[in-house]
């Protein structure tokens, strides 16, 4: 085990133990305020557990049974906050060089530490810049490489795509997929997407508490907390990539727009689409292209204005006149519709 980690913190009601295997990437999920953002600061050592014990590799980072309580500087582990918190007066690479020059390393092997990672986080070309003269997207790249520069056992990111516009997301996402690959990781999100593109395991914790553990995949598909099914509520269904579309377990074809890198024909794909993007139909419509579902109707349940009806794997968000009109019950057959437009398909 790479992280083994156990804290009590008695003012934020967190009562928390997980651990982390080398290489691994752990999501934590959970709603406002559930304490994930104390457990970040725990192992980052901002904040110092009452009773408590973190271990990263072989190493003590805080055992209060031991008196143990590493500085922070010592821990070898990297924050990336929400916002990047660059130095302002600093060029971009001598940001990015910061660490390794604090581990040690000379002037010119920092800065060539510093341009390789720019490279990696695609922001070669800034490295020459000032922090306030690069964008939201670029800043969090550079934070990214500056993170990773100082070589830490252990990378902790706090919602690092929360402050940026959605357009910039997917491309961001795509470099952390990259970078954390066997990188040990501990993320904080509420993206169900970060969650299972970047993550190999979730932990959703609620009210200072964990409530559920395991592969994401597996967690995301079969919730069984109320937050994890909130969550959930984003449809999401694996297939394998044929060229154009995307192939399901039971034969059917999904259409969508691919986000991210193309995959090749064979790659496992997931496709997702919002609930409030699906239409229900009693007959297979005709007209205009979409993805089709013939389905049968297992759950109704009021979410808001709305109503949420389940469907095997599926879920549509309607008015409650439509599900008064078409007269729908359990067990009716209905076929659920989407919009190509309106899927999009992620290589996994
Ligand atoms: N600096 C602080 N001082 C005292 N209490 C705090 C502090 N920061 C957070 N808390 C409290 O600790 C609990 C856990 O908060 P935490 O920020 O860890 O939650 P979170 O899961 O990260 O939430 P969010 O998703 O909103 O960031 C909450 O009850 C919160 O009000």
């Amino acid at each position: 085990m790479s992280l083994e980690f156990t804290a009590t913190v008695a003012d934020r009601g967190l009562e928390v133990a997980f651990e982390v295997a080398t290489g691994e990437t752990l999501a934590l999920l959970g709603p406002n305020g559930a304490g994930k953002s104390t457990v970040l600061s725990v192992i980052a050592g901002l904040l110092r557990p009452d009773t408590g014990r973190v271990v990263l590799d072989d190493r003590t980072l805080v055992a209060t049974d031991e008196r143990v309580d590493l500085a922070p500087h010592l821990r070898e582990v990297a924050l990336l906050a929400q916002e990047p918190l660059l130095f302002p007066h600093l060029s971009v690479r001598e940001n990015v060089a910061f660490g390794p020059r604090s581990r040690g390393r000379s002037r010119t092997e920092a800065r060539a530490a510093a341009d390789a990672w720019l490279d990696r986080v695609g922001a070669a070309e800034l490295g020459d810049r000032k922090p306030g003269e690069v964008s939201g997207g670029q800043a969090q790249r550079i934070a990214v490489a500056r993170a990773l520069a100082a070589e830490p056992h252990l990378l902790l990111l706090d919602e690092p795509m929360a402050a940026l516009d959605v357009a910039v997301t997917p491309a961001l996402r795509q470099t952390l997929r990259q970078v954390l690959a066997d990188r040990t990781t501990v993320l904080v999100t509420h993206d169900v997407l970060d969650a299972l593109l970047l993550a190999d395991r979730v932990l959703v914790i609620d009210e200072g508490r964990v409530v559920e553990e395991g592969r994401s995949g597996e967690v995301l598909a079969q919730p069984r907390s109320a937050f994890a099914a909130r969550l959930a509520g984003l449809n999401l269904l694996h297939g394998t990539w044929r060229g154009d579309h995307a192939v399901l377990p039971d034969g059917s074809q999904v259409h969508g727009i691919v986000a991210g890198p193309e995959p090749a024909v064979g790659d496992l794909v997931v496709a997702t689409f919002r609930p409030h993007a699906v239409a229900v139909y009693l007959e297979r419509p005709v007209g205009s292209p979409r993805n089709v579902f013939a389905t049968t109707i297992d759950d109704l349940e009021p979410l808001g204005d709305l109503i949420r009806v389940r469907a095997g794997q599926l879920s549509a968000d309607v008015t409650a006149h439509s599900v008064a009109a078409l007269d729908l019950v359990l067990g009716t057959a209905a076929q659920l519709t989407v919009k190509a437009t309106e899927v999009a398909i992620y290589r996994l």
